[in-house]
Parts: structure tokens; sequence; C-alpha cells
């Protein structure tokens, strides 16, 4: 795909999160890898009412080139870019559910979410880290979620909100729905003795779509 139908799934694809409650207000950003540099959802914006000549672009340093000013999330969505190189996209979100088990008190550090359907496990994969609360916005998250998505494709920012990525726009919005809906899940079987998939099972998963 080139860059102006990039832009427009972008716009495309944030009006379908927004539409259907994955994102409320402004909340939210999303990025795409090109060739040239990066697409960034601009700060500020709503996913239901991107403009595809207005997404911001940033050039392969990461300076802002074009379009409206960018998200101010670019040191998070740099933080996975840069860490998993196979990735073409990174979608960050508030979604209620992810983000009410970021709230937990103890939320557990690498698998907040059990492995209770194959679709969060090929989507999602076997760990989504937790990382510590920090404002906004603050550059200092950038090297903890660097660190934590070397080995995980999405993490889950405390009392925030997930960030996912994907081989493309496509699948990562795919897989940051597939970690709502298992979010949504595990709270509605939280005190229910649940089965989990085993660990066999999850390999299995992982070998034969990861
Ligand atoms: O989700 C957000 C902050 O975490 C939204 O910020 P931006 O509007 O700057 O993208
Ligand atoms: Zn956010």
């Amino acid at each position: 795909m080139d860059e102006p139908a990039i832009r427009e799934q972008l716009a495309m694809l944030g009006a379908s999160l927004f539409q259907r409650g994955y994102s409320v207000g402004t909340a939210g950003n999303i990025s795409v890898r090109l060739p040239d540099g990066y697409l960034m959802t601009p700060t500020n914006s709503c996913l239901g009412r991107l403009d595809p000549a207005r997404i911001s672009k940033l050039g392969s340093d990461w300076s802002h080139v074009g379009g409206d000013k960018p998200s101010k999330e670019v040191f998070m969505h740099r933080a996975v870019l840069t860490a998993r190189p196979d990735a073409g996209a990174v979608v960050h979100l508030h979604s209620t559910y992810a983000t009410a088990i970021g709230c937990l008190a103890e939320p557990g550090e690498t698998a907040p979410i059990p492995p209770l359907t194959p679709y969060f496990v090929m989507r999602v994969g076997r760990s989504l880290p937790v990382i510590r609360y920090y404002r906004p916005g603050d550059a200092a998250m950038e090297s903890d979620i660097h660190e934590a998505s070397r080995t995980a494709k999405a993490v889950l920012l405390a009392n925030h909100g997930p960030v996912v990525s994907g081989k493309t726009l496509a699948d990562a919005v795919a897989a940051a729905e597939e970690l709502e809906e298992s979010a949504r899940l595990a709270l509605l079987l939280r005190g229910t003795p649940a089965r989990t998939l085993t660990p066999a099972q999850v390999d299995d998963l992982l070998e034969t779509f990861g």
C-alpha cells in the first residue's frame, strides 16, 4: 500500500474503533511505519474524525516533517517500533476493560490477562507486560516500553491503557480489539474458577500461528 492509501486506511480504522467505543473523546493514538518515516495521529485529534491529509508525518529520525502536530506519545510509539523491527504499526487505546485491568491494585507483571481463548494468544501472544504509571507524554516511559516490547507484541500501561503492535495497521487494530475482548472476559470471570488454556495449548497456537 502506498502512503495515500495508508492515510485513508488509518482514518477509516480510527473511525471504526471510535464508532464501536474503543476510543472516546481524543483518547488514543496510532502510528504506522513507512519506507521514509512514520505516520502518526495528530495530538488532541479524535480517532473518529481523522482527516487523511492532516495526519502527522515524521521522518526516519522521528522529526516532524508534515501534517498537524503529532501525538504527545511519540516516545511510546518509538519505543515499540524500534524494539520490534517487524512491527508496522502501533495502536494505543484507553479501551475500558483493558484499562480497568491496568488499574487493578495487583495486575501482575507479565500476565494480567490469562490465556482464556486462542485468538488472544494468537493476536497478543504469551505475555502482556505491565508498565508502571507514567504521565501521558512523559519521555521517561520510553526505555521501559522499549525493553518490554523486545519480547512482547503488546504492553499495558498502568492506570492508562494498552499499547499494541502488529505487522500491519490492520493487524495492530485486530490485536487491540482482541486484547480488549479478552480483558472483558477476564473481568467477567474474575472470582470464578475459569479454565484457561494449558501451557501446551498455548505453545501449540504459537507454533502454528505465531
Ligand atoms: O492517549 C493519549 C495520551 O496518552 C492521547 O494523546 P494525544 O492526543 O497527544 O495523541
Ligand atoms: Zn493514552
